[in-house]
């Protein structure tokens, strides 16, 4: 069976193609600021990122015939994890997403792609919004505000699915709790195979990451929203786009911060030392919904790389369980096993209502 995997992010396009399990194309498509501060709205990249596909297809000579063609899933409803067909009513909420975010071409672009061939199917696998939350996890302070969830949920399950395979174990008999280290950073509670417990990494909880404010003093937030000095959206880029490290530093590029910080910059210091801070109070907090009762915690990401983050940020974490670390994502992989694992009938194929 052939599958195509495509994968949106802010600053690429991954795409692979898979003959059964084996990979037989994997590329990472960069993209400047320039090229996409051409299109205003993230949905206005649709046809440049679909022709991407294509014209890299027959740049590699690999004929336009697939099985299936699965995307990285948009921000639609939440809705529990597994494989997805793209349907009417997801494609609908995709173009109304509650927030704005490149992973919502994923689906759109596979379903595109799908409706000109005869029998392939269109999916997405464990997007952003996964949500199995229990009930008590969803209450705050404010009945007008129940907590929501926007997070890494398809590497955070692929590498759970890759450390129990090393483990020789199941996802489903192990309790983990994982931190994905990227652009955004998500920290999700896995227990037995289900995401318990995770923070919206996208707009307002959770540590601060590179491109990402994390939780905010909301006082103050209040006042800055009636401050008249913001639109709308200015303030939400300020929450994630044009913030985190990029608002301290005017950089996401956390490898260029550290070698500042080697020639003695000090506030690139405070500032990557403080989130360091953030994410480990962050695990700590997320170690009491598993009672402390933790088999591992799994640190993944592209800032999963950098010693000088993983070795400060296991000396406040270590006492709470092992560490194993993951750098990078396994999203591409992900994405295929998962579409063909549907196809062959091993993974049930959801609905999306
Ligand atoms: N070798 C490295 N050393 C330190 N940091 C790195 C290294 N490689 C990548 N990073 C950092 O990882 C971050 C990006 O991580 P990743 O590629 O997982 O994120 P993304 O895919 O852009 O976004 P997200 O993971 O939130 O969807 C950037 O801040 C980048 O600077
Ligand atoms: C689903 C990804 C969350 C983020 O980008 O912060």
């Amino acid at each position: 069976m052939k599958i195509l995997a495509i994968n949106p992010g802010s600053t690429s396009t991954k795409i692979a193609v898979y003959e059964n399990e084996t990979p037989i194309l994997v590329r990472n498509i960069r993209h400047t600021v320039e090229e996409l501060s051409a299109y205003p709205q993230v949905i206005d990249q649709f046809e440049f990122r679909k022709n991407l596909v294509l014209q890299e297809l027959e740049a590699n000579g690999i004929p336009f015939a697939f099985d299936a063609i699965v995307g990285r899933g948009g921000l639609v409803k939440p809705i529990p994890g597994g494989v997805y067909e793209v349907n009417d009513a997801m494609k609908r909420d995709t173009l109304h997403a509650m927030r704005t975010h490149v992973c919502n071409l994923g689906g759109l672009i596979a379903d595109e792609l799908s409706s000109s061939l005869p029998s392939c199917r269109a999916f997405i696998a464990d997007p952003g919004v996964v949500d199995e939350l229990e009930d008590i996890a969803r209450i705050t302070g404010s009945p007008l505000m129940p907590r929501i969830t926007i997070w890494h949920a398809l590497n955070q399950k692929a590498i759970a699915r890759r450390f129990a395979q090393e483990q020789h174990t199941h996802y489903e008999s192990l309790d983990l709790i994982i931190c994905h280290l990227g652009g955004g950073i998500s920290i999700a509670v896995h227990q037995h195979g289900r995401a318990i417990d995770a923070n919206n990494a996208l707009d307002g909880e959770g540590p601060f990451s590179p491109e990402r404010a994390g939780t905010l003093p909301a006082g103050q937030l209040i006042d800055l929203c009636f401050s008249g000095q913001f639109t709308k959206d200015e303030l939400k880029k300020r929450i994630s786009g044009r913030a985190g490290l990029t608002a301290h530093l005017g950089t996401t590029d956390v490898a260029a911060i550290i070698q500042s910080i080697e020639k003695g910059d000090k506030k690139a210091e405070l500032v990557i030392d403080a989130m360091i801070y953030n994410i480990a109070k962050a695990i700590g907090a997320a170690s009491t919904v598993l009672c402390g009762k933790i088999d591992a915690i799994l640190l993944t990401g592209g800032i999963a790389y950098s010693d000088y983050v993983v070795s400060r940020l296991t000396k406040r974490i270590a006492f709470l369980a092992p560490i194993y670390v993951y750098p990078g994502e396994d999203e591409m992989e992900a994405l295929a096993l998962n579409a063909l694992s549907a196809l062959k009938g091993e993974l049930p194929i959801q609905i999306y209502k």
